[in-house]
């Protein structure tokens, strides 16, 4: 997608912006003073040497200017330099005359000239492809002229809570309510994985309700996220309700939080469809592990997970067999010698959402192994800290 330069921050850049013009595209100034021919002021070395000022060029002059030997031309910061000059006199060394200038240090040729090209060169690439674009990136893809630049745009992600017991949190819960937290928690991690989301919020698991609301999401998403409702009697209701849309797997993963998932691909785009287990915790944790890399890998980063690191195991863990652990744990370094060690918070509970905001990392355990004594390396993946 192309877009306005100004648009494009924080996205990755998805060609090579090759320099139509150089960079500074003429010779010019680099301080105020007087531009000459260097060999003219090389005699100041030994006593100061009087040039007749012929004039004054200001930043962003159009008129061409031409110095004969053994003259001076006033100019400030970023004027061209008039042809014949090649170095300019900073006026600290000078008496600033504006008649006659008189010269007291000598310049070598090119001192205190920016050169034609010193940046960047015609035909140089100034923003790679699959460069991130910072502010440095505007300014340089502006310094060239370019106001529009081809990018990954941001994935749109639509997040819908089913369950019959939700409630919005601008509503009071009545009697066995809860509180809708997974399209809160997820859009918010759809944000900071760099989509642009829309958060449905509730959606009755009536089933045509349900099947036009996604319908319509289809139509305007690259992720379609339904949280709730995949296991069970639910989950059959779900199912059945999208099956027109095309087809969508509800299963069980060997994972753990987030057992009963489904995936689809669903309507005329074959928009990938995720349905994930209503237990925020498994939400989140299945959304992390999921979800999560297929956004970074549509917004062009090249590794689209996260950094992991092994660390030293500072309490014992047990995980469930046949299942991959993802458990929830605060990643810290030895105050000695700045290793990594780990402290899991003890929760496995997939409802215990406190314990996931304690956490800074997940712990990952493979399926096959369900003890971990202390002082052992386990590899560990970082998750977002960002306020
Ligand atoms: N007989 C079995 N029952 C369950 C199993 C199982 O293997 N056998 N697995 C349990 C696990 S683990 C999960 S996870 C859920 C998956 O089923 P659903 O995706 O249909 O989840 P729900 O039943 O709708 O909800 C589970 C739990 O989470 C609460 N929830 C749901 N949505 C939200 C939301 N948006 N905000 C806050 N809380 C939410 C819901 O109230 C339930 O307490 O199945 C288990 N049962
Ligand atoms: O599927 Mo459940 O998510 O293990 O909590």
């Amino acid at each position: 997608m192309r877009v306005a330069i100004s648009e494009a921050q924080g996205l990755l850049c998805a060609e090579e912006v090759v320099a139509e013009r150089a960079l500074p595209g003429f010779d010019q100034a680099a301080v105020d003073g007087y531009a000459v021919r260097s060999v003219d002021v090389q005699a100041a070395a030994e006593s100061p040497v009087a040039l007749p000022v012929v004039g004054e060029i200001p930043a962003g002059s159009r008129q061409p200017r031409r110095l004969q030997p053994g003259q001076a031309v006033r100019v400030v910061t970023g004027a061209p330099l008039p042809t014949l000059a090649d170095a300019v006199v900073p006026l600290e060394y000078t008496d600033d005359n504006p008649a006659k200038v008189t010269v007291r240090q000598p310049v070598p040729s090119a001192a205190f000239v920016r050169r034609t090209g010193e940046d960047v060169q015609t035909g140089d690439v100034a923003v790679r492809r699959g460069a991130p674009i910072g502010s440095a990136q505007v300014g340089l893809l502006a310094a060239v002229g370019r106001n529009k630049v081809l990018v990954h745009p941001r994935p749109r992600v639509s997040l819908i809570s089913v369950g019959e017991e939700l409630v919005d949190v601008d509503r009071t819960p009545g009697q066995g309510q809860v509180y809708d937290v997974n399209s809160y928690a997820l859009a918010a991690a759809a944000r900071d994985a760099g989509a642009e989301v829309t958060r449905v919020g509730i959606v009755s698991s009536d089933p045509r309700r349900l099947r036009e609301v996604v319908e319509g999401r289809l139509l305007l998403s690259e992720i379609v996220v339904i949280a709730g409702g995949a296991g069970g009697s639910a989950g059959e209701e779900v199912r059945r309700s999208l099956a027109d849309l095309g087809v969508l797997d509800v299963t069980r993963i060997a994972m753990h939080p987030g057992s009963v998932q489904g995936f689809g691909r669903l309507g005329p785009d074959q928009v990938p469809t995720f349905v994930l287990p209503g237990n925020p915790v498994s939400a989140l944790v299945v959304f992390e592990v999921l979800v999560r890399p297929l956004i970074r890998a549509a917004l062009g980063k090249h590794n689209p997970h996260r950094r992991t690191v092994t660390a030293s195991l500072l309490s014992p863990v047990t995980s469930v067999k046949g299942r991959r652990g993802f458990l929830r744990a605060q990643l810290l370094r030895d105050p000695d010698n700045g290793s990594y060690l780990v402290q899991p918070l003890g929760t496995s509970g997939s409802h215990l959402l406190a314990s996931l905001a304690e956490a800074n990392c997940l712990l990952l355990v493979d399926d096959d192994v369900t003890e971990v004594a202390v002082g052992e390396d386990v590899r560990v993946s970082f998750l977002s800290q960002r306020a």
